[in-house]
């Protein structure tokens, strides 16, 4: 039997999966790293946890598996998109990466509008968000001029392990859309923003399609991850991407969620011609030529985490959201938006912060976790009204990441979107996307599509409770209003925030 193994550099933790010939999962590994938030609304991580993080999940996964080494042919990457890692000449890590979630650079985004004016849509198919890549380079640029005066080159997270796992700089097309330096449609570095930028062509690794073979690993992480040194490598994707290979997200039509970190509702699309006029995100798919549009929300699963850090951190989150299924759809009038560290889709603004409205005297810590649950939720309903808005007609949904682990979620997700929730058997979709562009990458399948059939297994489907659903509808109505009706209290309160 021969294997392959995909990696998903998250934003909690770094995951590797390995897969056989036939899509079965023979073992599983993670190891989490520290989130650093010096100010309000700043997040980095170190480069280095991830390289040690993916080096020691990989020896534990090899370790477990017991496979001959040589049986496992190929390995690729799916990673947090956007994160600035700015590489001496050398390719030294020159500070912390900065990260998706990271919202400093509100003031370098209304330069590269001034500067692109309509360009900066019609080229990289976005607009300028905090959270993406070239904001952060003028960043640093302005702020940390002895630094920036050393980068010879720029990296996103998951390129940043692969280089130092193989040796060879590259990003892939589905990453490179994130950065905002990225010609869209006609997949390479785009000259007329790098130059209003005044970023030199040099500055941008080599692009890659996502199957694409970088090399063979380096012999001394190969020895440290208990794999052989000729294992090939593949570039792998964003996790977005990668996730939605996972999901078998492949085609016109098909839907997913993702509640990790953050949280996405993405839509497949054929070409690129499809115009949101930037009011959701416009990439590069993992599978060559292809698109997809997704709605972001940035504290998903983060704004769980925060609440079991919070209030409950000695305890798993089945202990937090044990009895959240015996609460009835509202949890009795009290309602949370998960504005935790600002928002992106549909309000891209880095202002505002969550808010619970609602508070009684009889609300129990499990009325407090199930509306953390519903806000997240509510938060993706609006990406998904968003697209049924524009003629997409969405009525299933694939739902994979961390969130998906829990069945009282996908019901609520079934709900409030109105539509068929599909579980898969692991809900790991970005890892099991990677591992698929491995498999691609090896040859064993003639197209993604094929591999899908194969490596993608649907376990369950949740469908939408009549009487729910019209609650969630009327409430999210309510939802939708808090954002306009606390914008102003959060700027106020934004002065106090350190
Ligand atoms: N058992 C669970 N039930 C519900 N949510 C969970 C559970 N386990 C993890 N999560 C959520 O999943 C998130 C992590 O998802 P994951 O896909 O691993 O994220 P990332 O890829 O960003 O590292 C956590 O922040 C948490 O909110
Ligand atoms: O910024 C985005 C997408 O634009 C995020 O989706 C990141 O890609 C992080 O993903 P997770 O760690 O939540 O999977």
């Amino acid at each position: 039997m021969s294997y392959v193994i995909g990696i998903d550099l998250g934003t909690s933790a770094v995951k590797a999966l390995l897969l056989d010939r036939h899509g079965k999962i023979v073992s599983e590994a993670s190891r989490s790293y520290p989130l650093y938030h010096e100010h309000s609304g700043w997040s980095e991580q170190r480069p280095e946890d991830w390289v040690q993080g993916t080096l020691e999940a990989l020896n534990e996964l090899t370790g477990k598996a017991d496979v001959p080494i040589h049986s496992i042919e190929g390995i690729s990457f799916s990673g947090q998109m956007h994160g600035l890692v700015l590489l001496d000449s050398e390719g030294n890590p020159l500070r912390n990466a900065i990260l998706w979630n990271d919202t400093r650079t509100t003031e370098e985004c209304r330069e590269i509008e001034l500067a692109l004016g309509d360009r900066l849509l019609d080229i990289t198919r976005n607009p300028a968000l905090e959270g993406f890549t070239l904001p952060k380079i003028l960043w640093v640029r302005k702020h940390e001029p002895d630094i920036f005066a050393q980068a010879a080159r720029f990296l996103l997270p998951k390129d940043y392990v692969r280089y130092r796992l193989t040796g060879a700089l590259h990003m892939d097309y589905s990453d490179a859309a994130g950065t905002l330096l990225l010609d869209v449609a006609n997949q390479e570095w785009s000259a007329e923003v790098l130059a209003a930028m005044e970023l030199s062509m040099s500055f941008c690794p080599s692009l890659i399609e996502s199957h694409g073979l970088v090399g063979t690993l380096l012999p001394e992480p190969a020895a440290r991850a208990g794999l052989s040194p000729a294992t090939r490598v593949f570039a792998g994707g964003a996790d977005n991407a990668c996730g939605a290979i996972g999901a078998g997200i492949l085609q016109e039509g098909l839907t997913m969620c993702s509640i990790g970190t953050s949280g996405v509702i993405l839509a497949y699309e054929q070409d690129s011609g499809s115009d949101y006029g930037g009011r959701v995100h416009f990439f590069n798919h993992g599978k060559s030529d292809a698109f997809y549009a997704m709605g972001v929300t940035l504290a998903a699963g983060y704004s769980l985490s925060w609440f079991k850090n919070t209030f409950a951190k000695q305890e798993s989150f089945a202990e937090l959201l044990a009895g959240v299924e015996e609460i009835a759809p509202g949890s009795r009038g009290l309602l949370f938006t998960p504005y935790i560290v600002g928002e992106r889709t549909p309000h891209a603004d880095s202002v505002i912060r969550g808010s619970f409205i609602g508070i009684d005297g009889s609300h129990e810590r499990v009325h407090f976790a199930r509306a953390v649950m519903e806000g997240i939720t509510f938060s993706l309903n609006e990406s998904v009204d968003l697209f049924r808005r524009a003629g997409k007609e969405i009525d299933t949904i694939i739902s994979i990441g961390g969130g998906a682990q829990n069945p009282v979620w996908l019901q609520m997700q079934a709900d409030i979107f109105n539509a068929d929730v599909v579980a898969l058997e692991n809900e790991q979709g970005p890892g099991l996307g990677a591992a698929m562009l491995a498999a691609f990458g090896c040859g064993w399948y003639a197209s993604l599509k094929d591999c899908a059939d194969s490596f993608v297994k649907r376990a369950s489907v949740f469908k939408p409770q009549p009487a729910a659903v019209g609650v969630y509808a009327e409430l999210f109505r309510t939802y939708q209003q808090v954002y306009r009706q606390t914008r102003e209290l959060n700027e106020a309160l934004q002065p106090y925030r350190g």
